[in-house]
């Protein structure tokens, strides 16, 4: 039987409750990101380029749209005998009938597709970050290294340690060390590393270090099985990783990220990252150029095919399908597929999510809304009446009745529900 050297598993199971509105009916690897992706296509991406060829995403939250977007596979190459996607999601078995109780147990619960594999090396992701990475230079250092686990690593600043799983790795070189201290979400972090979760284990490491781990109620890599691993001193090294990494976890975070898209100088640049996504998904890949009507503006933005520009657009990112009409005002925003902008509708800084129609002078956010904290996100589904004013941080769930919006104002930071 064909022997993949290296086993990927993509963990994409989390439901992000501070991405709210965004993930009602997606798990968080399936957000829409960069005006026509997901943002599971960035470590796919990673995984084509790295030329990894069996991959499995553990999923397990409303799992409707992710499996929709993978398809066959064949998006980032991953059809053929010796190749493939696998979609995992939790099971019945004779003695086991839990949903994925944390990230180390949907790797657990999976461990016989991994033993019919039997790679030489299983790298484990988060299916949740923006951000390219040569998986195979890293593979390269597990080796070298006779490493038991290697983790990636970035440098953060302290004030932001305590979010993450932070390490301390020895001055070995600019590649990695062996990691002397790692702590899960520290309120006092001693290192400044924090973790990726891009993990490599030794295959008959991970396998004995899961199953002792069934014997605890805890099941996530970061506060159970790496300070376990720690204890018994296995070697541990830290893999420093230098580029762009966006950690999406708040919309503020999601807002920003999508926001170094843009400028003259972006920090992320889709073309040259190789960005593959399945343009079946929503029909991305029919869709007509872009139309910029006669007094259409652009100005700083990213605007994908299907859409059509009357208006004016600045400082933002335009999914498929989008139709700005003329005398609408899109500033400082996302939106997502196939919103409709009608004429006179202001909207600044704000998420939309898709199939949202915002109706005639509606108002979202205003100009002045400096504060990050002041992103205005409004679920899918949505058919926003006429003069309707929307404040700047408010949440508006999917599918709001009509006759739920307050007749004047949603204040500063409300939430409809
Ligand atoms: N039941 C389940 N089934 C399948 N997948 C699941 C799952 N529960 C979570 N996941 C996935 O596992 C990954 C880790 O998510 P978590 O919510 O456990 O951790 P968090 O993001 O807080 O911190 C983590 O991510 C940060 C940033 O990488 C690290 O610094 C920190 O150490 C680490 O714990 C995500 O990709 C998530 O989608």
């Amino acid at each position: 039987m064909y022997r993949p050297s290296t086993l990927a598993m993509i963990l994409a199971g989390g439901r992000v409750d501070e991405l709210g509105v965004l993930t009602h009916y997606r798990p968080k690897s399936a957000v829409p990101f960069g005006g026509f992706a997901r943002v599971i296509d960035f470590p796919l991406s990673n995984l084509l380029q790295s030329g990894i060829e069996r991959v499995a995403i553990l999923s397990q939250y409303r799992s409707y749209s992710l499996i929709n977007h993978i398809g066959t596979g064949a998006a980032w190459d991953m059809i053929g005998r010796n190749r493939g996607i696998s979609i995992l999601p939790p099971f019945k078995d004779y003695d086991n009938s839990y949903w994925y109780r944390g990230s180390a147990d949907a790797v657990y619960q999976n461990l016989d597709f991994i033993q019919y594999h039997d790679p030489s090396v299983i790298l484990i992701l988060s299916g949740d970050h923006i951000y390219q990475m040569d998986y195979r230079k890293m593979i390269r250092y597990h080796n070298e290294q006779d490493a038991d686990l290697t983790a990636a690593f970035i440098e953060v600043p302290p004030e932001s340690a305590s979010r993450f799983g932070v390490a301390e790795i020895a001055d070995e070189g600019p590649v990695g060390g062996r990691v002397l201290s790692y702590e899960e979400k520290p309120t006092s972090p001693k290192g400044c590393w924090a973790s990726l979760t891009v993990f490599c284990f030794r295959p008959e490491v991970l396998y004995k270090e899961l199953e002792k781990n069934q014997q605890t109620d805890s099941y996530e890599f970061g506060r159970d099985i790496i300070p376990k691993m720690m204890e018994q001193h296995y070697k541990i090294c830290g893999y420093k990783f230098n580029g762009y990494w966006g950690y999406t976890r708040t919309i503020d975070e999601y807002w920003q990220t999508s926001m170094d898209l843009l400028g003259p100088e972006p920090k992320i640049d889709l073309e040259a990252w190789g960005l593959r996504t399945n343009l079946c998904h929503r029909n991305i890949g029919d869709r007509q150029p872009v139309k910029i009507g006669p007094h259409g503006v652009l100005d700083n933005s990213m605007v994908y095919n299907g859409s059509i520009i009357e208006g004016t657009v600045r400082n933002s990112i335009i999914f498929p399908g989008v139709h700005v009409k003329a005398g609408a005002e899109v500033n400082d925003s996302i939106i997502f597929f196939d919103n409709i902008i009608h004429p006179g509708a202001k909207l600044h800084r704000m998420v939309s999510d898709v199939n949202t129609v915002f109706n005639r002078n509606v108002r979202v956010g205003a100009p002045n809304c400096e504060k990050p904290s002041r992103i205005t996100v409004i679920g899918w589904n949505n058919n926003i009446p006429e003069d309707q004013q929307i404040g700047c941080g408010c949440r508006v769930d999917p599918r709001i009745a009509p006759e739920k919006w307050p007749k004047t104002k949603l204040e500063d930071g409300e939430e409809l529900r």
